[in-house]
């Protein structure tokens, strides 16, 4: 097998101009990963001021291989931030004359076109103190919740604060969250990022806020109290797969694309009807609070909404149409709850949110340090994403690779139905009155999850970062696939019953070989469907797709965006891997009618860099891995058959295990005896 000389790219600078040029000038052959900035999660962003310069990245910034090679920077220079990034120009304008691309072309993996080649002026930036009017972000994700404030001006984040919200594992395949936890981190992050705000600002710059949260998740609870009435269940918990079999028992053909064109997804455990179900089924609590008219249900983004505008007290009981869009209870094309759906999932009408636009002026925050600030924008946090992509123009698409990985494509005012196992999501609706703008969506369950697997189950790993350093101590992954379908497989597949699979195992490998794997599988599942987005979209193949933006925690793994472009085919262009969702979010509250601090179609110009990378392998080698990887996918199909007894616990099997061979003997043969009488 060809290896890919992953993590051993040289890095030059390169703006989105400059991208184009370079997919041009380096086809197969000349991949590597390019370098335009250093990037800081938490610092925060914006155009730089004109007239500065700002630094030139670090050689401690990089990652990978070349980290050791670097010559060390002319000048010691402070770490640059993002808000320190370069513009046009400088190194970038320099890079575009052909020459650092020439060089890197080599193949040769050395070390050329390094930065500290480049005779740019250096000078240190003082960015500008920033001033009001401020636009927040609350984005509750699945491990974290945080909450952003960002200049309107600019749209440069100047506070934030984040903490971690604990998913419990209560049984096999099951992820839940204490509803009043997440809101505890809301309440938190909103106080504390106020409370971070820099000298001069404060909550009364604060001019309106927007909500963005993990989708699909399911929480119920009692309106006259507040209390929840159940664990949320988590969008990725797999409890419902039983639920779907019944529901699908009753659709035409038992096929689980019947309600497709209603709903625009198919019928899987992801989805909230099924967890709505499964709670109406199983929690007489929940039940009772039907019959009772006390129960409300929503998803999160309902949930934190309902609590900050009042709760008990004349809360809001909103959603927007991006999250309603992944109920599987709304018509994707009416907007609104659809009669056919909720009697397909029986599911009472009066327990549901009314559904919204994503940016409108719903009501003010009734509590806290932003108390009467009003909240104008909600949105899942893929659909946020793609907003903070600017991924406005049909066409355009964002994956983000967390834990999980979601590749949107913005379709515009088309309601794109798949034919090939994408999902038809609403991207965003920006008021009431504004077009729904549609997107294709892929959904990978298990990407960064993975290597929190590998670091936690089998330790492999100390922390997810070093999967980079170890997997590039091989320079392939030695004909190892690993299939994580640890939940089953999501888009196109849409199969609860896979299971993962590490195939290819010899004496030789190595957990660099497994963890390299990771990395491809994670490269793999988006290949299915960027596959699948080109024949829906009528293309013969990815490789005629354009370039694919990214963003996401586990994006800072250059090796895994080097692999990705290997496997794709075409260049992958990282913008910047942090909270793309926030952003969106706070682009959404501030466009908002009678908020009017930003206009969709003049929005401050985001940051001009990105990283690179392009394709550096055969279409041969390409082509053969991406046909092992299939015949690998084909593997893990069907494992997960229904357990022929439910009574069959682990506790139940060590203890039957535990029984002395001729006792169990002696045992079954009276049962036989007695069975016989
Ligand atoms: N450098 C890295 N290389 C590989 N995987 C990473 C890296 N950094 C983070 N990850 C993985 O990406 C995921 C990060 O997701 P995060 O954005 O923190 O959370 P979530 O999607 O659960 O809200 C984790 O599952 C982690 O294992
Ligand atoms: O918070 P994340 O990144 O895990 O987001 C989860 C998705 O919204 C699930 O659809």
């Amino acid at each position: 097998m060809t290896s890919s000389p992953a993590g051993r790219g040289v890095p030059v600078a390169v703006t989105a101009a400059l991208a184009a040029r370079t997919r041009r000038q380096t086809d197969v052959g000349v991949g590597r990963w390019s370098r335009a900035r250093s990037s800081s999660g938490s610092a925060p962003s914006g155009p730089v001021p004109r007239g500065r310069r700002a630094p030139r990245p670090s050689a401690a910034r990089l990652r990978g291989p070349d980290r050791g090679r670097r010559r060390p920077p002319a000048v010691a220079m402070p770490m640059p931030t993002s808000d320190q990034r370069r513009p046009n120009g400088g190194l970038n304008g320099r890079a575009a004359n052909g020459n650092l691309n020439g060089r890197a072309a080599n193949g040769n993996g050395g070390h050329v076109g390094d930065a500290a080649d480049m005779p740019v002026a250096i000078s240190t930036l003082v960015p500008s103190a920033p001033t009001g009017p401020l636009i927040g972000a609350l984005e509750e994700g699945t491990r974290t919740c945080r909450f952003a404030l960002y200049e309107a001006s600019t749209l440069r984040e100047v506070a934030v604060h984040c903490v971690e919200v604990e998913s419990l594992r209560p049984e096999e395949g099951w992820v839940e969250q204490d509803p009043c936890a997440i809101l505890r981190a809301a309440r938190e992050c909103v106080s504390e990022a106020v409370a971070r705000l820099p000298d001069g600002l404060g909550p009364r710059d604060v001019a309106a806020v927007g909500v963005t949260n993990q989708r699909e998740t399911t929480v119920v609870w009692d309106r006259a109290t507040g209390a929840p009435l159940h664990h949320a269940l988590v969008w990725n918990d797999i409890r419902t797969s039983r639920t779907v079999d019944g529901i699908l028992a009753r659709l035409p053909g038992h096929d689980k694309d019947a309600l497709r064109d209603l709903a625009g997804v198919p019928v899987s455990p992801y989805f909230s009807a099924l967890k709505l179900r499964w709670l109406l089924d199983n929690v007489p609590a929940v039940r009772r609070a039907v019959q009772e008219k006390r129960c409300l249900f929503g998803t999160v983004d309902t949930w934190l909404v309902w609590n900050l505008t009042g709760g008990p007290r004349g809360g809001l009981h909103i959603t927007d149409v991006t999250n309603a869009s992944r109920t599987l209870l709304m018509n994707i094309r009416t907007l609104q709850w659809d009669p056919l759906l909720l009697k397909a999932f029986d599911i009472p009408a009066d327990i549901l949110p009314e559904i919204r636009s994503s940016s409108e002026v719903y009501g003010d925050v009734a509590e806290g340090p932003l108390r009467g600030v009003p909240i104008s924008a909600i949105m899942g946090n893929q659909q946020a994403a793609l907003v903070g992509e600017r991924c406005f123009a049909e066409g355009q698409a964002k994956s983000t690779y967390r834990s999980g990985c979601f590749l949107l494509c913005n379709t515009g005012e088309a309601c794109v139905q798949s034919k090939h196992g994408l999902l038809t999501t609403v991207a965003y609706k920006m008021g009431p009155a504004a077009p729904t703008v549609y997107a294709l969506e892929g959904s990978v369950a298990v990407a960064g999850h993975a290597i929190k697997w590998l670091k936690d189950n089998l330790n492999l790993l100390k922390e997810p970062a070093e999967a980079e350093r170890i997997a590039s101590e091989v320079s392939s992954t030695g004909d190892v696939y690993f299939v994580p379908a640890f939940t089953g497989l999501y888009a196109p597949h849409w199969r609860k019953d896979a299971r993962g699979i590490l195939c290819g195992l010899t004496q030789f490998t190595t957990k660099g070989h497994i963890v390299r794997a990771s990395l491809e599988a994670v490269c793999f599942q988006t290949r299915d469907i960027l596959e699948a987005m080109a024949r829906d979209c009528g293309k013969a193949s990815t490789e005629t797709l354009g370039e694919l933006r990214v963003d996401g925690k586990m994006a800072s793994n250059n090796l895994l965006l080097q692999l990705q472009a290997d496997l794709c085919g075409f260049p992958v262009v990282r913008t910047d891997v942090h909270e793309k969702a926030a952003l969106g979010v706070a682009i959404a509250a501030g466009q908002a009618k009678d908020v009017d601090l930003l206009d969709m179609a003049a929005l401050p110009p985001p940051p001009s860099q990105c990283d690179l990378f392009s394709p550096s392998i055969t279409p041969e080698d390409r082509k053969a891995r991406y046909t092992k990887w299939k015949m690998a996918l084909t593997r893990s199909l069907g494992w997960a058959k229904p357990p022929k007894s439910a009574s069959m616990t682990d506790k139940r099997y060590h203890l039957l295990a535990s029984i002395p061979p001729s006792i169990f003997l002696i045992s079954s043969f009276a049962m036989m005896i007695a069975s016989e009488m």
